[in-house]
Order: C-alpha cells, then sequence, then structure tokens
C-alpha cells in the first residue's frame, strides 16, 4: 500500500538539507508519495500563521512527516504567536508526537571532528529520550506582565503531570530494554517539585522492568558528565528543556550537530522526523550545511513509522560509506578529507545506494 509523506522544509537550510534528504529517499524504489507544505517562517510570510491549518490536515492524514528546520533573524522580533518557532511546538503537541528520541552515535570516520578525545569518545553509541509536548515549553500560566509597580516580569510554568511522565518513561525503558539495558533519569529533584515528583515515577516503573538498571543524575552533572564521560550513559531520559540542551551538547561529541537525527513519536508510533539542529541562518543559502542529519532522520521514519528496516540500514550503510570516501561537509571537515557542498554529500549518499 502506498505510504505518504509529508515533507516541511521549513525555513533557513531547511529547504537545502530537505531537498537531499527528499533525493535519497526518492532512490530508495519504496512505494512512498511525497507531499510538501508550509510551516514556520515560510508559513508565516505566506498566510501570517507559522502552522497553517491545510500544513496541520497534511500532516494528520500522512503516515510520517520530514521536518527541516524553523526559525530565523527575521521573525525574531514577531509576538510569539507568530514566530516559527511556534508552529513547530504547535505541530508537535497537536499530534502528540511525546516521544522525541535523539540518537548520538560516533561514527568512527569522524572521530578527528569530536571536540572530545578519541579514547574518551570511540564507539559512543548514546540515546537521549526527551519529552516533547510537555514540561516548562507548554506549562500554563505564562506570558510577560506589568506588576503594581510598574516592572514587567516574564514567568513560565514548568509542570509534569504523572501521566505525561509515565508514558515517557514507558518508551525510555523499552528502548533501553532494547539496547544496553541502562537508563539514566535527569532531573533538578534538588531545586523543582515537578522533578521529584518525575523521580518517584521513574522508580515506580522500574519496578516493571526489572532488566533495566534505573540510575538518576542532576541536569546539572549530567551536563558535565556527558562531556567528561559520555560512554558512561546508554540511555538517557529527561523533560523537553533538559533534553533540548543536553542533546545538542551530545550532538558535539559526533562531531557536528549536523550529524544528529530525530523521530518525535506518538503513541501509536507515527512520527515527525528531523535533525536535532535548527535553519542555521548563518550558513543559509550557501551549500555548507551538512545533510546527513537530515538523511539520517530518514532512515529513522523509515524505521519507527514506515516499517522498512532494510530501507533503513541501506541508508545508514551509505552514510558510513560516504563518511568512508573521505567526503565532508565544512562542519566535519579534517585534514586529508574532501570538502564538499550540501548538494555534494546529497549526491554522494544517492551514488552510494
Ligand atoms: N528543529 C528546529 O527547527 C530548530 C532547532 C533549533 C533551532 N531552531 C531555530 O533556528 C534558528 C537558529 O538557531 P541557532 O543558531 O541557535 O541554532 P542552529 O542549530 O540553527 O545553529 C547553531 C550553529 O550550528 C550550525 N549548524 C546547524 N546545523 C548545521 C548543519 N546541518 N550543518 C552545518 N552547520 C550547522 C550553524 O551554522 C550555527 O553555527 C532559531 O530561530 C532557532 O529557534 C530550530
Ligand atoms: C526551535 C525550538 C522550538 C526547538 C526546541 O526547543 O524544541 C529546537 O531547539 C529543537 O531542539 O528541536
Ligand atoms: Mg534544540
Amino acid at each position: 500500500m502506498t505510504k505518504h509523506v509529508l515533507v516541511l522544509p521549513g525555513d533557513g537550510i531547511g529547504p537545502e538539507i530537505v531537498t537531499e534528504a527528499v533525493k535519497v529517499l526518492g532512490t530508495l524504489n519504496l512505494d512512498i508519495e511525497i507531499d510538501s507544505a508550509l510551516i514556520g517562517g515560510a508559513a508565516v510570510d505566506a498566510t501570517g500563521n507559522p502552522l497553517p491549518d491545510e500544513t496541520l490536515e497534511k500532516a494528520r492524514n500522512a503516515d510520517a512527516i520530514l521536518l527541516g528546520a524553523v526559525g530565523g533573524p527575521k521573525w525574531d522580533g514577531n509576538a510569539m504567536e507568530q514566530r516559527p518557532e511556534k508552529g513547530l511546538l504547535g505541530i508537535r503537541s497537536q499530534l502528540e508526537l511525546f516521544a522525541n528520541l535523539r540518537p548520538a552515535i560516533l561514527y568512527p570516520q569522524l572521530a578527528e571532528a569530536s571536540t572530545l578525545k578519541p579514547e574518551v569518545v570511540s564507539g559512543l553509541d548514546i540515546l537521549i529520550v526527551r519529552e516533547l509536548t510537555g514540561g516548562i515549553y507548554f506549562g500554563q500560566p505564562r506570558g510577560i506582565r506589568t506588576l503594581d509597580n510598574g516592572e514587567r516580569e516574564g514567568y513560565n510554568t514548568y509542570v509534569y503531570s504523572e501521566s505525561e511522565i509515565r508514558r515517557i518513561g514507558r518508551q525510555a525503558f523499552e528502548a533501553a530494554q532494547k539496547r544496553g539495558k541502562r537508563l539514566c533519569s535527569i532531573d533538578k529533584s534538588n531545586v523543582l517539585e515537578v522533578t521529584v515528583l518525575w523521580k518517584e515515577v521513574m522508580d515506580e516503573l522500574a519496578k516493571e522492568y526489572p532488566d533495566v538498571e534505573l540510575s538518576h543524575m542532576l541536569v546539572d552533572n549530567a551536563a558535565m558528565q556527558l562531556v567528561r564521560a559520555p560512554k558512561q550513559f546508554d540511555v538517557m531520559v529527561t523533560g523537553n528543556m533538559f533534553g533540548d540542551i543536553l542533546s545538542d551538547a551530545a550532538a558535539m561529541l559526533t562531531g557536528s550537530i549536523g550529524m544528529l537525527p530525530s523521530a518525535s513519536l506518538d503513541e501509536n508510533g507515527k512520527g515527525m522526523y528531523e535533525p536535532c539542529h535548527g535553519s542555521a541562518p548563518d550558513i543559509a543559502g550557501q551549500g555548507k550545511a551538512n545533510p546527513l542529519a537530515t538523511i539520517l532522520s530518514v532512515a529513522m521514519m523509515l524505521r519507527y513509522s514506515l516499517n522498512e528496516i532494510a530501507a533503513a540500514d541501506r541508508i545508514e550503510q551509505a552514510v558510513e560509506k560516504v563518511l568512508d570516501q573521505g567526503l565532508r561537509t565544512a562542519d566535519i571537515m579534517s585534514e586529508g578529507c574532501k570538502l564538499v557542498s550540501t548538494e555534494e554529500m546529497g549526491a554522494a549518499v544517492v551514488a552510494a545506494l
């Protein structure tokens, strides 16, 4: 049966990297129909809304979604509701894509591109499971208000219900069961009640997964441990904001944020797939962006939502092959390698397939 993939290129480098990822998808000769729609700043410019109804409707009807990136300085002064990022948060929330899987894997060919010493990162393979539709990103009340003394005050609410914690916890325990059977839950339970509850729920869940070893770590220490000795981690589970920050830090261990794919899944495995990085306005339109995070996101899409495991494996092997060939975009360039553009990197993956 034909599967339907909705492509949301977005802003900045989004369209450039998505173009290459779509070429890769098209090379596989699968029964997939591709449609596209507007999101983010591109949608604000065209419709005034970062998540037009038509985009949401198409996303609901698709079997999977591939997103580039949203945002950029052009829209930074917009009111919150008209910021490109609202489109991204809106689609995640509307589709209940609560489970964000961010694997940080160091390809051996990129050992030199990592910011850490080879012995600290060689063989690195960790999975960050980030809660994506709750926490301080979505808590109410929120806003900027004027106090009686005339001073303004900004406020957000960090809130998680037990059921929200439980459903992301289950995803993380199940992921750990399929991997190294170790799960580290990251919190700030020395200060924030919401994460005291987080920790309690993770401990309750641990009883249902006796084959997984659960540990807890405070988020500040976790940030330090990630850059000190990242291989101590197998699966990490954490809330929306901590996961956002820790996954960018983990990205550099793999050489570049341009290498980190992600899957955002709902309860039934429907998903949106996107690189972890943003729209990179500083390099947009210059052919410098690394498309591999987006191409690897396509592999995750084939694996998690489209049940095309062999095709997913093929993409990952093709990426290894182009790295073996010494092809590098600027962000992962090292001595003796060949510098290539976004388009050349995409073409090389297609050729390797
Ligand atoms: N998922 C998303 O759509 C997403 C994620 C993060 C940030 N953003 C948005 O993107 C805009 C820019 O944010 P930022 O600059 O803080 O983060 P960013 O991730 O866009 O860029 C950070 C740095 O990493 C580099 N970089 C990112 N992706 C790269 C790639 N594929 N290849 C090579 N280099 C790459 C950039 O050039 C930049 O120097 C903001 O509007 C932000 O809100 C969107
Ligand atoms: C653009 C922004 C809303 C987004 C987030 O914070 O979730 C991004 O940083 C990400 O990591 O996907
Ligand atoms: Mg982020």
